[in-house]
């Protein structure tokens, strides 16, 4: 995966082909989907200039299709899809019925989800039922994922807000690696949070390990927080949330976790072999302090994109996910 500047026409590097591609804009507009592979957009740039696209390729032949409201594509060994749910007075239902269309489609074509993204309007806003939008979204996660009996181990994902209304939700998803979630030992597991942050626990794995059935190896980092045990730390200070997140992201992806995990060669990575990072800022103007300290730990060859968005606590005031490429694919 890579970062570009916006381009209303993408041409993938040679020998490669596109599996999907995110536009991160100052407008939503609807999924498209052409005879390549699904072009999603995410209303989270503030300026033309801040816009950029998140370029998912592979080495391999893609076929795209829809089933249903959902976009995707699939090249026999990993799958890209998104679906775009309206601007709504409630989202469970909504969320539950389209999660249920990802988990068939995934499955029915062989596919395991490994990594999932939701941008999700007026996150901290209250629902037409007095719910807070993010914790709705949850309830109609959960029902989904209860029914299909997965209450743990869930990959990796990130739940942010989007500047424009409505959920975009894009997903990867693989056939034949093998996937290890990963927990962090200091943070309690998210489908483990007490009912205090809401009727349904959320439910993601602090990172996802996939090993490629062509060699390739890759930690994909969820939408990490200022968070210990299940408590914000270091409220009302920004600072002190970005190295907490920075730390929880070392300790995921460090030695120690991946022993913990049984993960193959125990190979332990650092925030400087973080290759792609995004980095979610609740107030615009906590944008130089975040960068300042983001930029000390993580390398300068990484691609790295500040975002002002809202999080899915109100005192929580950054987050970051990102990837760690252990051994990139031909
Ligand atoms: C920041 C946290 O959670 C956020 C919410 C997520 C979700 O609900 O899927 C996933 C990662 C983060 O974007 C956290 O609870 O640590």
């Amino acid at each position: 995966m890579t970062l570009h500047g916006l381009k209303d026409e993408l041409t993938p590097d040679a020998g490669r082909h596109l599996l999907g591609v995110v536009d991160f804009t100052t407008k939503s507009r609807e999924i498209t989907i052409d005879s390549s592979c699904p072009r999603v957009s995410v209303q989270l740039a503030t300026t033309i200039s801040d816009g950029f696209s998140e370029v998912w390729t592979t080495a391999r032949p893609v076929t795209p299709g829809r089933y249903g409201e959902i976009s995707y594509a699939a090249d026999g060994e990993f799958l890209f899809c998104a679906f775009h749910l309206p601007e709504s007075h409630t989202y469970a239902d909504a969320t539950e019925a389209a999660y249920a269309d990802a988990l068939a489609l995934t499955s029915s074509l062989g596919y395991r989800p490994f990594r999932i993204w939701h941008y999700i309007g007026s996150l901290n806003d209250l629902n037409a039922d007095g719910l807070e939008v993010y914790r709705d979204f949850c309830v109609g996660r959960a029902r989904v994922l209860e029914r299909h009996g997965i209450t743990h181990d869930m990959p990796a994902a990130t739940v942010i807000g989007a500047h424009g209304g409505g959920i975009v939700c894009y997903l990867l998803a693989h056939r034949s690696g093998t996937q290890v979630n990963l927990e962090n030992p200091r943070q309690v597991p998210a489908y483990h949070y007490p009912r205090q942050y809401g009727p349904k626990a959320p439910n993601f794995a602090r990172a996802t390990h996939l090993a490629t059935c062509d060699g390739a190896a890759f930690v994909y980092v969820s939408g990490t927080a200022g968070i210990l045990g299940h408590a914000t730390m270091h409220e009302g200070d920004v600072a002190g949330q970005c190295r907490l997140a920075l730390d929880n992201i070392a300790h995921v992806i460090g030695s120690g976790n991946m022993f913990a995990h049984d993960i193959g060669s125990c190979e332990g990575h650092a925030l400087t072999d973080l290759s792609t990072v995004k980095i979610y800022v609740r107030h615009r103007a906590d944008i130089p302090v975040v960068r300042e300290i983001c930029d000390a730990a993580i390398s300068g060859t990484a691609d790295v994109a500040y975002l002002n968005a809202d999080i899915c606590r109100s005192d929580l005031l950054v987050e970051v996910e990102g990837i760690v490429a252990v051994r990139p694919g031909p």
